[in-house]
């Protein structure tokens, strides 16, 4: 990743900012509650900061401190490995798990390599974004490491606890979202942004918005996290907070909320000195999910924003275009507005 391959380069209006403004950082709840007051409390937060950012913090969240630093150990000596190791366990269209270091968002190229596991390994999946294509297949795990599993269990508890306290806050019961996630697709990516000579160029991710219900990410101490502010279209950075966690809303409980909350869009820029890592873990339904927006937040004032859709499907339909460029966009919530 040396030279300026012209694969990397931003448009104009995409590269990254060198100065930001002093902004209002991104809301930091904690977690750990005592009474049902602040259970309420919590609740109330969460509803806040999803309506104005669709992203916010958690302190005091359960997972053990010690499994996330022997999963950054593990990370970074997978990433010291040569390039012709790394592509021992490299995946593809075949493999939808493992290691790369060419992914494209929105046509350009990340200044990143990832590597990616699922919660639940094997998981089944649609074999194809097609509609009229009704095989299923399984995806599978390359390089089993206890650690990963571990990880990946404690973290999805707590993406449970997340999702019962968005449902509380959009006025349902705590496990009506639970169901849609019995076999879920949910997968961790172990986020690795090499230094790079030209940062006022490229990205390590292009602004893009995540497709699943919600995201909940372990970042270093280096910092590049974006986040695009709603009230003005600004980019914030998200400053890191010492063994937090930042959550953020996906498109699916963007449908389900019928718009009450945003998915909202976020990048990674990266720097010439230091390279970074971040660990997202995405907690995704069921491949068999038909995702549309939920009964109790419709009526005749409020109709359904989205036609329904299957997730499977457009899972499948965003990973193919992962690696290849395409002439066209990939697929996007807002194609499936009414
Ligand atoms: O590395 C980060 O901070 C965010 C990565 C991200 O947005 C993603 O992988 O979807
Ligand atoms: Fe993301």
């Amino acid at each position: 990743m040396g030279e300026v391959d012209p694969a990397f380069i931003q448009a104009i209006e995409h590269r990254p900012k060198l100065k930001f403004i002093e902004a209002e950082a991104i809301p930091v709840i904690n977690l750990s509650v005592s009474s049902l007051s602040d259970t309420k409390e919590v609740v109330s937060q969460i509803g806040n900061a999803c309506k104005k950012w669709g992203f916010f913090q958690v302190i005091n969240h359960g997972v053990p401190l010690d499994l996330r630093e022997k999963i950054e150990k593990v990370m970074k000596q997978f990433y010291d490995q040569s390039l012709e190791e790394k592509n021992k366990v490299k995946k593809d269209e075949d493999k939808a798990m493992g290691y790369h270091d060419g992914e494209l968002t929105k046509n350009v190229r990340d200044w990143k390599e990832v590597f990616d596991f699922l919660l639940h390994n094997p998981t089944v999946m649609p074999a194809s974004h097609e509609l009229y294509d009704q095989e299923l297949l399984t995806w599978t795990n390359q390089w089993p490491q206890k650690v990963c599993e571990e990880y990946a269990k404690e973290v999805e508890k707590l993406a449970y606890k997340l999702l019962e306290l968005i449902s509380l806050s959009l006025g349902l019961s705590a496990n009506r979202l639970n169901d849609y996630f019995k076999d879920q697709n949910s997968f961790v990516r172990l986020n690795h942004y090499p230094t790079c000579p030209f940062p006022d160029l490229a990205l390590g991710v292009g602004r893009h918005k995540d497709g699943g219900a919600l995201t909940v990410l372990s970042q270093d101490d280096i910092g590049g996290l974006e986040v695009k502010r709603k009230s003005d279209g600004e980019w914030i950075q998200v400053k890191p907070t010492p063994n937090a966690y930042i959550i953020n809303l996906g498109d699916v409980l963007q449908v389900w909320s019928n718009d009450m909350y945003e998915s909202v869009e976020h990048r990674v820029a990266v720097n010439s000195k230091k390279g970074r890592f971040s660990i997202p873990f995405f907690f995704l339904p069921s491949h068999y999910v038909t995702v549309k927006p939920l009964d109790e937040l419709v009526n005749e004032q409020n109709t359904p924003k989205y036609k329904e859709y299957n997730w499977g499907k457009y899972l499948a339909n965003r990973k193919s275009s992962n690696y290849k460029k395409l002439g066209v966009e990939n697929i996007q919530i807002d194609h499936f507005r009414v």
